[in-house]
């Protein structure tokens, strides 16, 4: 049987008391992907920052269990925190690129990352480094660890984001539209690199998206969010061909078209 690495059971979410998530269910296997769909303010973020132990100020899990890779996840120390994010469980914002430190090199960010989880060489973290920026269509590994993240164009930024998510091959990676703010062409290139290394790393992906054509095209399970609950699930197949809720319905109907077709059919 395939292992769960996450399990997330009855999942309720308040912010300053006032319910925003309602009985959140799902699990995920190594290796596949599940996204989160959902109209503005439905609770996508919060669902995924509270897996990420990083609720805003005033959230807090009230009810239920989240268990990655075997750990309680509401119940760790935030030394127990910081030891996992970043390795066994990565995040890749919207903005991940701006989410770099202007005023540090990315060859210097990249070695903090490594060694502040294991122990290596700086020469053996700028050859990984090199590698993984290979990885994401950054050919100039060598040069880019030189230069300041405001030397990089946006995309090129969000792509580094991504090479250090994926930097210590963790287990579990987690993305907030991670490519909404790039241009169409480089948001399906971001998408196919990101599946492609997940894939060969055997990692999980928990994605937010707006666009059920995007989710559709990379997903093994897609979650339908509304008001805070999750109105359908399942794979892609059974929330196109069978969706059960009236929302998804409106949802599949907005998917942009592409050369006449629906980009999901
Ligand atoms: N820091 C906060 N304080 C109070 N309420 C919040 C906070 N963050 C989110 N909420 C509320 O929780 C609900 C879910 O918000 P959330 O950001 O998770 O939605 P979302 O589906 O990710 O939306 P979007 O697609 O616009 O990012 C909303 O009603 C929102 O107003």
């Amino acid at each position: 049987m395939a292992e769960n690495i996450l399990t997330v059971e009855n999942l309720n979410i308040a912010y300053q008391g006032v319910p925003a998530v309602m009985d959140v269910n799902f699990t995920l296997e190594r290796g596949k992907v599940l996204t989160i769909v959902g109209e503005s303010g439905s609770g996508k973020t919060t669902v995924i920052r509270a897996l990420m132990g990083l609720l805003s100020v005033g959230g807090e899990v009230t009810d239920g269990t989240m268990i990655f890779n075997g750990h309680n996840l509401r119940t760790l120390s935030k030394s127990e925190w910081r030891a996992i994010r970043g390795k066994d469980m990565a995040m890749i914002f919207q903005d991940s690129g701006s989410a770099l430190d202007p005023i540090v090199r990315i060859g210097k960010q990249f070695r903090e990352l490594f060694t502040s989880h294991i122990e290596i060489t700086n020469d053996e973290c700028d050859r990984r480094a090199i590698e993984l920026l290979e990885s994401v269509s950054l050919p100039n590994g060598a040069d880019i660890l030189r230069r300041y993240p405001h030397e990089l164009s946006g995309g090129q930024r969000q792509r580094v984001g991504i090479a250090m998510a994926l930097a210590l091959d963790p287990a579990l990676l987690i993305g907030d539209e991670p490519t909404s703010a790039l241009d169409v062409t480089t948001q399906s290139q971001v998408v196919m690199q990101m599946l492609e290394l997940a894939k060969e790393h055997n990692s999980a992906i928990v994605m937010v998206t707006h666009n059920l054509g995007v989710a559709a095209y990379m997903s093994d399970y897609i979650i339908v969010m509304k008001k805070g609950r999750v109105v359908d699930a399942g794979t892609p197949k059974d929330i196109l061909e069978n969706p059960s809720n009236e929302y998804t319905k409106q949802l599949k109907e907005a998917v942009p078209t592409l050369g006449g077709g629906r980009y999901i059919d």
